[in-house]
């Protein structure tokens, strides 16, 4: 199954690593090990402000060891490898900076190509989730209010009718609060896999995102601050799978 057509599932999680955050081979095998055994479905790499170096050094080695679908969630257009299974060709589509609608992407364009990458078009709305987040800040958007679900969805809807083949709503990472039930529910009707992310630091959230319609929830600081909460993970999986 490609990436595209596994999105589609319900109840799915994906670990996201930033490689700004993660430079040790050590750190990086141990938490291959804990990701593996907690039986997610994805691995997302990327970061809004990492280099290409700390880029180019933690795909390799994660294409070594990761034996799910290793997927590029790039914040500029050096965050482009041949070592990924796909990428989220993403469109900042709640901000209005150019270079995060058609910029970055053009200068990733031959790049891209030549990865042979599975390449995912993905409207990205950031959504205020209480704290101003480094994607906010690096491009210099406004995220949508957090109660604002008419204009997400107004937002969605747009670039459902440009092509786009997913949906991420991102409160952004660190989040104080996560996207909200409600704005999940109203996107589930646009029929598009959602990934929902920024935040997310408990499994009850999961939980609930997951019956609110999100096909995949992120989590990204929560393991970086505990990374035994992959262990929690793997009993949720669990249940989830005996139901
Ligand atoms: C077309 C290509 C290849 C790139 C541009 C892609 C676009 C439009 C990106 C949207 C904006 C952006 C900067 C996204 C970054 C997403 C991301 C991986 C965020 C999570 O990590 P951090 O924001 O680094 O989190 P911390 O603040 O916790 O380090
Ligand atoms: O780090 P957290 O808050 O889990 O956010 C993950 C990701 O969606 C941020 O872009
Ligand atoms: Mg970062």
């Amino acid at each position: 199954m490609n990436i595209s057509e596994r999105f589609k599932q319900p109840n799915q999680i994906a670990i996201l690593i930033d490689p700004e955050k993660c430079q040790s081979e050590v750190v990086i095998r141990n938490l291959v090990e804990k990701i593996h055994f907690s039986g997610v479905d994805f691995v997302f790499v990327g970061g809004s402000t990492v280099s290409e170096k700390e880029f180019e050094q933690t795909i390799g080695l994660l294409k070594q060891l990761i034996t799910i679908p290793l997927v590029i969630f790039p914040g500029s257009a050096h965050q482009v490898s041949e070592k990924a299974d796909g990428i989220l060709l993403l469109n900042l589509i709640s901000g209005r900076n150019p270079d995060y609608l058609i910029g970055h992407h053009v200068q990733a364009a031959q790049k891209i190509i030549e990865s042979k990458a599975e390449v995912i078009s993905t409207s990205y709305l950031l959504i205020d989730g209480g704290s101003h987040s480094s994607v906010a800040y690096v491009s210099q958007t406004t995220p949508i209010p957090h109660n604002q679900v008419s204009i997400a969805y107004n937002t969605a809807l747009a670039g459902k009718l440009i092509g786009h083949q997913a949906l991420f709503l991102d409160a952004g990472s660190g989040a104080k609060h996560a996207v909200s039930v409600s704005m999940v529910i109203a996107m589930k009707e646009l029929g598009q896999p959602l990934i929902i992310g920024g935040g997310v630091k408990s499994l009850e959230q999961i939980n609930t995102l997951h019956k609110a319609g999100a096909n995949v929830v992120v989590i990204g600081n929560k393991i970086e601050e505990d990374i035994d909460f992959l262990l929690d993970i793997r009993n949720y999986i669990a249940e989830k799978t005996d139901k």
